[in-house]
């Protein structure tokens, strides 16, 4: 079984105020959009005890057996009897990032065991599970433009599409851990939610839709602010760093070649899906 764990970005995002568990209560818009890492699962020999993972593509830090697909197939097998599995994975999602890779990663490898030994888990089951492997989990379960809320759990479907625009994603080498990155923001209440201003004309947005991580993380990696002006310099209509950064995007009307300004950065481009 082969699945396609997307990436997402953060349209605004607002930290509201630090929790006792030391997690934060946010305010985000999750977009799904087409950039992939591929996922395949295959049952092994009854002979073989434990699972085996293969890695591919950009390389993830940290040991194979904590990537979060072995600890999402752990967290299904403390419940639930399930043979020793082959996972390959195919890394394209920069990690780092902001784009949510091994959230996703998790929250598919998840579903994709549910369903391929038949577990009996409700989707709300898999859904309480998921955010044990990450705060951004859940959201990958669902899949499509949602509000969140609370630590990033908590969703509210909104009638919102970028359908018809076109994304460029630009990532620069640095990487941002997303602990640190909450560490270095003082939360607030914004003034106008990011709901009401989604319902304004894209034009709108520049001066109003935020991304309470930008302010640290410009002054840390002034590159990364470069590329939010650079993006707007290429004409974009709204640019904005996704998540904890590292990566900024840029939405445009129509599609646009940026492949020589940003020789030394990560870049993908695709059609709004949703
Ligand atoms: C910032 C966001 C925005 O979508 O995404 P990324 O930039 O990482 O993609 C998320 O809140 C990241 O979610 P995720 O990356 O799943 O976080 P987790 O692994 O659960 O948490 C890592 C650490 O980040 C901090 N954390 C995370 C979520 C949250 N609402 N408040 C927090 O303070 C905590 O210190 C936690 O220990
Ligand atoms: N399958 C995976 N893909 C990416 N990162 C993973 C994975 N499994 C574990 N990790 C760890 O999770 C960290 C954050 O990854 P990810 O969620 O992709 O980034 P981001 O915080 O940029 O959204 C990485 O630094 C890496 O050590």
């Amino acid at each position: 079984m082969v699945v396609f764990p997307n990436a997402k970005i953060n349209l605004g995002l607002n930290i509201i105020s630090k929790r006792p568990d030391n997690y934060h209560n946010i305010e985000t818009l999750f977009y799904p959009i087409g950039l992939s890492d591929i996922l395949e699962v295959v049952p092994i020999s009854a002979s073989v005890e434990r699972s085996l993972i293969s890695l591919s593509g950009i390389v993830v830090d940290g040991e194979p057996k904590d990537n979060l697909v072995m600890k999402a197939y752990h967290l299904l097998a403390e419940w639930f009897d399930m043979p020793a599995v082959q996972i390959y994975l195919d890394k394209n999602i920069p990690f780092g990032a902001g784009l949510g890779g091994g959230s996703s990663d998790a929250a598919f490898m998840l579903r994709l065991l549910r369903d391929k030994f038949d577990l009996p888990v409700e989707d709300d089951e898999l859904l309480s599970l998921a955010v044990k492997l990450g705060a951004d989990c859940p959201f990958f379960l669902l899949n499509c433009p949602m509000m969140a809320r609370g630590i990033g759990n908590e969703f509210e479907q909104v009638d919102f599409s970028l359908f018809g625009k076109f994304i460029v994603l630009i990532k620069p080498s640095v990487k941002i851990s997303t602990p640190e990155a909450y560490a270095l923001v003082k939360p607030n209440r914004p003034e106008v939610s990011i709901p009401e201003i989604l319902k304004m004309p894209i034009k709108e947005w520049k001066d109003l839709l935020k991304n309470d991580f930008e302010e640290s993380v410009f002054y840390r990696y002034p590159v990364i602010r470069t590329i939010k002006e650079r993006l707007y310099f290429k004409g974009a209509v709204y640019a904005s760093m996704s998540g904890s950064g590292s990566s900024v995007f840029g939405i445009f009307d129509h599609p646009v070649d940026v492949k020589d300004d940003f020789p030394t950065c990560f870049v993908w481009q695709g059609n709004c899906g949703y």
